[in-house]
């Protein structure tokens, strides 16, 4: 492709309701969206920063800043490049792989569009449709809780996550195994544990529950690993899984026995293909994580989803699991319990420019 310019903008998209985590609850997602213009055409990704660094050191003024001072001016530098050297590109910068993953995106999705090609088809989708989990915040009481997965249920998703925190954890999972049976059933502690914490963890035992997601903190993969040999339940990483490099060696360790893949945690869907990779001739189960992503992150999400290591339900949800209204013209909707891969051109998802424009609260075009 042959680039001319990157658009930046801000997005602030109201949520259907507020969203608490182990590290705080959110009523607004504050994103980054980048139009990549090229010679052909233009092409769309997503920067899945949160305005503050809670769960990652990522956040919306530090990608805004990387972006526009060092990143996208490297790859105007450049000018003429093939999406495959995005990453080679930007590899001397440090960190900020959520950055290098939105814009990365929006250069695979101008030259495929330009191609006329699916990204599905690029990356190596192998299914039309994918089984939808959901991701359910820390509620007001178990008994909200149980409400609350009563009517995700209704809506058909095939499998529960719940988020849980120091004192919102046992009776929580209990009251929702309780009442629900034995439906495909998960917990995300965001990093809210210690190995101090070994006993509480171990009660999660009971339940049969698929997996324990990140209980401790990024930078503990030897800790993971002493947790993992004191826990039945499966321990999955995610917010330590940060590249291909990591999966390594929290796989040589023993620090997960499942890895949640996010596009943007690792710096990019390339690499996020290569840990699927490694993670298929390891025979480790992987799922496609969520991160409240707007209908282009979640049509990216939707294709990666669909190769064939992609063995366990990931939290690609609805789009109306978190938006009345989102910013493409096909918001991602339950068929069946699963989300659909798009099949268009690119992404295959068209923007909804008065959407855009209603949600936008900062904008900056960076050229040569
Ligand atoms: C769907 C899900 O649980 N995602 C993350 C947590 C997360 C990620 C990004 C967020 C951005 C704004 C508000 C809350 C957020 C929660 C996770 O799997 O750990
Ligand atoms: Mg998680």
């Amino acid at each position: 492709i042959c680039l001319e310019s990157v658009e930046l903008r801000v997005l602030h998209l109201p949520l259907v309701s507020p969203f608490t985590t182990s590290f705080g609850t959110e009523h607004v997602r504050e994103v980054i969206v980048a139009r990549a213009v090229t010679a052909d055409g233009e092409g769309w990704g997503e920067i899945v920063t949160s305005e503050a660094p809670l769960y990652s050191s990522e956040y919306t003024h530090s990608a805004w800043d990387v972006a526009r001072r060092w990143l996208i001016p490297a790859l105007l530098a450049k000018r003429t490049f093939a999406p495959e050297e995005v990453p080679t590109i930007l590899e001397p910068f440090k960190g900020h792989r959520m950055v290098k993953a939105g814009l990365e995106l929006s250069i695979l999705d101008a030259a495929l569009r330009t191609e006329g090609r699916s990204f599905g088809e690029y990356i190596g989708a192998e299914r039309e449709l994918v089984p939808s989990g959901v991701s359910v915040g820390i509620q007001r009481d178990p008994q909200a809780l149980v409400d609350a997965v009563a009517g995700y249920l209704d809506e058909g998703y095939v499998r529960i996550k719940i988020k849980i925190k120091p004192g919102r954890d046992i009776a929580d999972t209990a009251a929702v195994r309780e009442a629900f049976g034995t439906i495909p059933f998960q917990v995300d502690a965001n990093s809210a544990y210690t190995l101090a914490d070994v006993e509480t963890l171990a009660q999660l035992d009971q339940f049969d529950l698929l997996l324990v997601e990140q209980p401790l903190q990024e930078d503990d993969i030897v800790d993971h690993a002493t947790l993992a040999r004191q826990l039945k339940t499966p321990v999955c990483l995610d917010e330590s899984i940060v590249s291909h490099k990591a999966a390594m060696d929290a796989l040589a360790l023993g620090a997960a026995s499942i890895i949640n893949i996010k596009a943007g945690r690792v710096g990019g869907y390339l690499e996020a293909v290569k840990i699927h990779d490694l993670c298929r001739s390891a025979g480790i189960p992987v799922w496609c994580g969520g991160m409240l992503e707007t209908g282009i992150g979640r049509a990216a999400n939707a294709a990666l989803a669909a190769l064939p290591g992609f063995e366990l339900p990931g939290d690609i949800s609805a789009s109306d699991r978190f938006y009345t209204r989102d910013i493409v013209t096909e918001p991602v909707v339950l068929e069946g319990g699963h989300v659909r891969v798009p099949t268009g051109h690119g992404l295959g998802v068209h923007i909804d420019h008065a959407a855009l424009e209603d949600f936008t609260v900062a904008r900056e075009v960076v050229t040569a």
